[in-house]
């Protein structure tokens, strides 16, 4: 890393090896939170150890749970059971992570205690509205700053009211939030999407414990929990992030005579649509070893370098790939023809503007795209993409990490701004890739 912050990358020849990917952040995240909430020792084997985790760890100790890490890299958390969080001395700093922000803005909508919270400069953009309102209708008091956003205080309801919920936008976020507040509130707490979102707290909750039902009705998938279960402490292996892997995956596919091999790859069917839409595009990728280790499935990826062709990414996969689509629109600019990406619109509320900031990013590369209010259209060449630009990451690590796989493969380097981002979700990325045969530095 310079000491601007920034990171290039220049042409590599083909990547070998394999590659162990760091634990999945939403998982992660909710081992902690839970473990918190747990009686009893919860031991987390591979934390992802990214600042964004770090984040949701030292929360959990001002909010009173014991967190510490052994030297074999195992954390051990012990909970003070639901409703037993004590009220922190001071304001609780979720960094980059609106993960962090919105599963605890749940858990605290339900503790009788009152908190702050705030965040870096990317999370104090980001909308609490979307959580703050199903919380104001159970009970508890949220007051934000102007927009709904962060710095903000939660005001624990006394005597939380369950509800029924249903989602305005696909969020796996909001949905967490209200079914974690349900938790410490007496009945049961429904919420209800029409679009599938990722599961992780509703198997996690089952793993410690709690009941969660799921149904399908006309109005949706309805999730309801059982408020005031006893959670009890239960150890997590925590599956690599198919997030993560999603940039080792597509560097090995536009760079020729590449061949990767990923272990234990977190294949949660409402995370694995990057996987699904780089097969439509004719990647080579090989699922070896399917498992499901404690409630997930898991499988070791075998991806080769591949032709790769344009095409129209369904809306509804949205939800099942949604932090992918910076990474996919740099495989699109290596495909042949024309890649659609429809129902993008939640792209705009992540760490930064990301529909925005990858369609900049692709036309300081050379790249011809279209950005729509929820859609991106990249036109892709094979051979034929330029690179050399210096990119604008706004703090956002995945906007980073796709534009240094952008450069690994371009005629010519490409510079990422403000690099250090990276590490919220995947330490050690540049040297990691470095190791399978990149460039970065
Ligand atoms: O629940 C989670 O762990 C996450 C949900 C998604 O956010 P939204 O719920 O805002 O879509 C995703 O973008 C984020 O990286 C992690
Ligand atoms: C959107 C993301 O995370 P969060 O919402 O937790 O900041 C992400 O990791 O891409």
């Amino acid at each position: 890393m310079t000491s601007d912050n920034s990171l290039s990358s220049t042409p590599s020849s083909s990547l070998k090896g394999t590659v162990k990917v760091p634990g999945d952040k939403s998982i992660s995240h909710r081992s902690l939170m839970f473990g918190a909430l747990a009686i009893g020792k919860t031991n987390v084997f591979g934390m992802l150890e990214g600042e964004d985790v770090l984040a949701t760890a030292k929360a959990m100790r001002a909010l009173g749970a014991h967190v510490e890490r052994d030297d074999q890299g195992v954390w051990h958390i012990e909970g003070r059971g639901i409703g037993g969080l004590c009220e922190p001395e001071d304001v609780l700093d979720m960094g980059n992570s609106g993960t962090s922000a919105r599963l605890l803005m749940g858990i605290l909508g339900s503790h009788p205690i009152t908190t702050f919270m705030t965040g870096d400069a990317s999370l104090r953009k980001r909308p609490m509205g979307r959580v703050a309102n199903p919380l104001a209708e159970m009970g508890t008091q949220v007051h934000c700053r102007s927009g709904q956003r962060l710095p903000l205080m939660v005001q624990g309801a006394e005597t939380p009211m369950p509800i029924r919920y249903k989602l305005p936008m696909a969020s796996a976020q909001v949905k967490s939030c209200i079914l974690l507040a349900g938790l410490n509130t007496p009945g049961e707490t429904t919420v209800i999407e029409t679009e599938h979102t990722r599961d992780h707290t509703e198997l996690m909750l089952r793993h410690f414990g709690a009941e969660v039902r799921v149904t399908q009705t006309e109005e949706g998938r309805e999730t309801t929990i059982v408020g005031q279960p006893e959670l009890k402490a239960a150890d997590v292996h925590v599956p690599s992030d198919p997030s993560s892997a999603a940039f080792p995956t597509v560097a090995a596919l536009i760079n020729e005579g590449s061949e990767l091999r990923l272990p234990g790859i977190g294949m949660n069917p409402h995370r694995n649509g990057i996987y699904i839409t780089l097969k439509e595009m004719g990647a080579d990728i090989t699922l070896e070893n399917e498992r499901t280790e404690a409630g997930e499935p898991v499988a070791d990826l075998v991806v080769r370098a591949s032709k790769l062709k344009g095409i129209t990414v369904p809306a509804e996969r949205a939800p099942s790939m949604i932090d992918e689509y910076p990474i996919l629109a740099i495989a699109a600019s290596f495909a042949e023809g024309k890649t659609i990406m429809e129902g993008l619109g939640e792209l705009r509320v992540k760490e930064s503007d990301r529909l925005s900031a990858v369609a900049n990013g692709l036309k300081a590369c050379g790249v011809t795209c279209e950005e729509g209010d929820d859609y991106l259209i990249v036109e892709g060449s094979p051979t034929d993409v330029k690179g050399g630009g210096t990119i604008t990451t706004h703090f956002d690590h995945r906007i980073a990490m796709s534009f240094l796989v952008m450069g690994m493969a371009a005629k010519e380097p490409v510079k990422v701004l403000d690099a250090d981002a990276i590490d919220t979700s995947f330490p050690d990325f540049a040297k990691l890739m470095n190791g399978l045969g990149a460039q970065i530095g």
